[in-house]
């Protein structure tokens, strides 16, 4: 990574701009943009007529930031990283083991009861890094080590916090010829074999847990659809991908927004899917109320969503998840993990404890080393 790329970085955050770095999914380049007022707050959904920018949302609430003006859209080539496996996983707190599991085991009882479906409950990993950690080397190794991810690092002086994430989940997305994109991503094995060899994703296989935990995101995009009458969409999924060191269920859903007609698509579907089921749960706002009496923490930026804006006519937002938060604390860096399951009738409260702990390493396993 070029010094210039490193001292724009220290002096955004220095003079309390706001700055993100990114990198689409099996892209060579990477991207920055910077916008000097520290970001505009954004209410309009309507992102055609948007400024060419990058959107960070939180999961809930009106904190929505547009970095738009001053902007610098610079590509810079890839660079080369060894990424090794040796690194020591953060120890369990068992307090919070404990806590997560007891609230899984409520969960299920809600869902037997008719209460919600499915709900997706999270938790928060703590470590402790030196002053020096580098923001910039971590996201180039996150970008070696996940290809498929779309890896972003953001600055938001408004949060005094830096978010770096590698997600596999596209939220909704527009390429410059009107092709409209979304995802149901959901279920999760890990990618590994116990004896560390990588499983092929033939070689998965799943239970009936996640293939209805999955279906419940799909039912909800198609729920989406209906509601605005669209039929014309492809369908393609489910089918079993990798993500840096799991495997999901996953089906694509494409509109030809051109050719049908529906410019205003995008923030259409972009309003009625967020936050979608793989994040909430099924009913939405029964299983919004459940995270709000169980979790503990403010989920602030996870799962929320993030992403270019009409950048280069084309406007890619991702669910920000496999992510990470750095502040500064006494002296050091904290880094706050965030990670979330899906919760069913069927689910099973220590796997979906250790599914947790996955998700965690997927950013852990790059940044400790
Ligand atoms: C909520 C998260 O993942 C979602 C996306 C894929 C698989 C998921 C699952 O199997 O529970 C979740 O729905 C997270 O990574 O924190």
């Amino acid at each position: 990574m070029s010094n210039s790329w490193n001292q724009l970085w220290k002096n955004a955050v220095q003079s309390g701009h706001a700055i993100a770095i990114w990198r689409l999914p099996n892209q060579p380049n990477k991207q920055l943009i910077i916008d000097e007022t520290g970001g505009t707050p954004y209410a309009s959904m309507d992102l055609a007529a948007s400024p060419s920018g990058f959107i960070v949302a939180p999961f809930e609430g009106d904190q929505t930031f547009l970095l738009a003006s001053h902007m610098h859209v610079l590509p810079i080539s890839a660079s080369e990283y060894a990424i090794s496996d040796s690194y020591a996983p953060i120890a369990a707190d068992l307090g919070d083991q404990l806590y997560f599991t007891e609230q899984v085991q409520r969960s299920i009882e809600k869902i037997q009861q008719g209460e919600f479906q499915k709900v997706v409950l999270s938790r928060t990993a703590e470590q402790l890094f030196d002053a020096s950690f580098d923001v910039l080397l971590a996201f180039d190794r996150l970008c070696v080590a996940y290809p498929s991810a779309f890896v972003s690092a953001v600055f938001l002086p408004a949060l005094g916090s830096t978010w770096l994430c590698a997600t596999p989940e596209t939220l909704v997305s527009q390429d410059r010829n009107g092709i409209f994109s979304t995802i149901s991503l959901a279920g999760t094995q890990a990618a590994l074999f116990a004896d560390g060899t990588r499983m092929s994703v033939q070689e998965v296989r799943w239970s009936q847990k996640e293939i209805e935990e999955q279906a419940y995101v799909s039912r909800y995009i198609i729920d989406c659809f209906k509601k605005i009458r669209l039929r014309e969409y492809i369908e393609n999924g489910p089918k079993t991908v990798l993500a840096g060191n799991l495997m999901h269920l996953k089906t694509e859903y494409w509109v030809d927004t051109t050719k049908y007609n529906y410019p205003g698509l995008i923030s259409t579907m972009l309003e009625l899917l967020h936050p979608t089921s793989a994040v909430c749960g099924t009913p939405k706002e029964a299983a919004k109320s459940w995270i709000h009496a169980v979790e503990k923490h403010d989920r602030s930026l996870y799962s929320g969503y993030l992403g270019p804006v009409n950048v280069d006519e084309e406007t890619h937002l991702f669910v920000n998840l496999r992510t990470v938060r750095l502040a500064p604390f006494a002296g050091q860096i904290k880094a706050t993990y965030f990670a979330g399951c899906g919760i069913t009738e069927e689910s099973n409260p220590e796997k979906e404890w250790l599914e947790t702990e996955m998700k965690c390493q997927t950013l852990q396993r790059v940044l400790s080393v």
